[in-house]
This record gives structure tokens, sequence and C-alpha cells, in this order.
């Protein structure tokens, strides 16, 4: 749909003869926060590259509220708001500077803003950036991301640096503010517990490819690992099957609950980390 936030489709990416991208279909519905999990080398900051129009794919397109990426008006760039893994660079800025000197080059000028932000980040607006802890530096690229309100919030990684209260605040605040403001969410992050109950969609990547891409509730319904492989009568998807371990499955439904237990097979609610954990083997 054209105002979908973000729609990519058939996006590859490779670095010499690696495909890092491997076909990548991803769809940020309004309003909606997807999680964006994988492991390490998965694809995720090379995926976020590209939709921010920093990298250059070999394939595929990708759509901001229906505009490609590559002839993206400034007006719309300035919609989207974005958290890298870590802030480099403006070391020698102060920090209400580094604010005001940013502000500058928005495309929307006298945008509100939300002091929302800059309450939780509690920096102080004279110190050198390069003063600045790791973690009080992820504050400030924080608040420079998120302090015009922008409609589309891409976070990569946003909380590894921060300290456990930051970082339980920063998760409650994100939904909350996304909610209040309409805006949509692409978060990645390997604290899977974290994103467990913000998200409204999770999609799972793995060696450039995405795994599975469903909603929540969907994951809860239709989802389940069960203690031994299913008869194909049943008509499931395996999704994974571990070796001395459960056998994931989606197409679950209620019925089922008879079958398997007649047939003396365990079967257990999904849980967002051990199925992420089954999906990245
Ligand atoms: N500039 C580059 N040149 C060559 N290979 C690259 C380059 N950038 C990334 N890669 C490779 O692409 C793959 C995907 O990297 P990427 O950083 O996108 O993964 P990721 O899912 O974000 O990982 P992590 O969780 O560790 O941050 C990795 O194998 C990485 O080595």
């Amino acid at each position: 749909m054209a105002d979908d936030p973000l729609r990519i489709e058939g996006l590859v990416k490779t670095y010499g003869n690696r495909r890092v991208l491997d076909g990548i279909d991803l769809t940020v519905h309004p309003g909606e926060i997807t999680a964006l999990l994988g492991p390490n080398g998965a694809g995720k900051t090379t995926l976020i590259g590209c939709l921010l129009g920093l990298l250059t794919p070999d394939a595929g397109s990708i759509r901001l509220w229906g505009e490609a990426v590559e002839e993206l008006a400034p007006q719309t760039r300035a919609r989207i708001g974005f958290v890298p893994q870590a802030l480099t660079g403006f070391t020698w800025f102060r920090v209400r500077e580094l604010m005001d000197y940013l502000a500058l080059y928005r495309e929307r000028p006298g945008d509100p803003q939300d002091p929302i932000w800059e309450e939780w980040a509690a920096l102080d607006p004279a110190a050198r950036v390069r003063s600045l802890s790791g973690g009080e530096r992820q504050r400030l690229a924080i608040v420079l991301a998120l302090r015009f309100m922008p409609d589309l919030i891409v976070l990569d990684e946003p909380v590894a640096s921060l300290d456990p209260q930051a970082r339980h605040d920063f998760m409650r605040l994100l939904p909350q503010y996304a909610r209040r403001q309409g805006a949509s969410v692409l978060i990645s992050s390997h604290i899977i517990s974290d994103l467990e109950n913000i998200s409204d969609r999770v999609v799972i990547m793995r060696h450039g490819q995405v795994r599975l891409d469903m909603a929540e509730p969907d994951i809860m319904n239709s989802i389940r690992s069960i203690s031994a492989t299913p008869s194909p009568k049943w008509g499931l998807e395996i999704l994974a099957e571990e070796k001395d371990g459960p056998v994931w499955v989606r197409g679950w439904r209620e019925g089922l609950d008879m079958a398997a237990a007649d047939a003396g097979i365990a079967v257990a609610m999904p849980e967002l980390e051990h199925l992420f954990l089954a999906l990245s083997r």
C-alpha cells in the first residue's frame, strides 16, 4: 500500500561474490512496531543502511510511503528518525550545540519538538560530546533522532550500551510514544525479551534471508514447539527440528491439542527467544 511507511521487495546486496542480502521482502505497516531479529552477520545493519539510502542495493525495490528510496524527497526523508548502533563524530560539539546544529539541516523547519527524550536522556547541555560515556552518547543519538517526532523510527540495536534503568525506561517509553504519535517503528536488538512485549510483528533474518515474518498474535496462535515429529495428516509446516529437542511447527489449530494428547506428544506455546534460537541455527 502507498501509505506503508516502508515496503521492501526482492532486496539483494552483495559484497564481492557474497550475497549479504538475498531477496528480502519486508513491510512496516502504519503504526506498527516491527522487531528485526537475527544472529550476528544476518544482514540487519546492511538492510537498514539500504533503506536509509546509505547503501546501494544490487537489486530489488525500497519504498517509503510509496516513494522510491533513491528518489526520496527531502521532506519525506525528514519523516525518518534513525538511531545508529553508536554515535560517531561530532566529538568537538557540546550537547546543546550539536542539537541546534543538526536542527539547521531539517527539511521541515519549525517542526514541533517533544521534550520527553531530552528529559529521559538527562544530559548536561554544556558537556562536550567527546567527554560523554558510551551510554550517554547513545542517549544523545536517541534524542537527536526522536526529538523532531519522526513518522518512521528506525533503530539499530539502540539499547546495547544503556544501563538497565535507562534501557528499561526507554523500552517503556518507545511504544507509548509511537502509539501517541501514530509513528511506525523498525527496531533491531539482540535483547529479545525487550522486544517480546512491544512488537506487533516479528521478522527473523538469517544468512541474508527472511526466515520468519509474522504478526505477534499469529505467532502465538499458529506456532508451537512439540515433542515429536507430527503426523503429515495434521498439515503442519515444520519450521525447525532441533536435534534432541522440540520440533517447531506452524499452522497449529485448536483441534490438534486433542490429537497430540492422544499421540502422547507434548505441546508448548512459543517463547520468542527459543523460537529465535531454533530458527537461527
Ligand atoms: N562493507 C562490507 N564489506 C564486506 N562485507 C560486509 C560489509 N559490511 C557488512 N559486511 C558483511 O555482511 C554481513 C552482514 O553484516 P551486517 O552488519 O548487516 O549484519 P548484522 O545482522 O547487522 O550483524 P550484527 O548483529 O553483528 O550487528 C556480515 O557477514 C558482514 O561481514
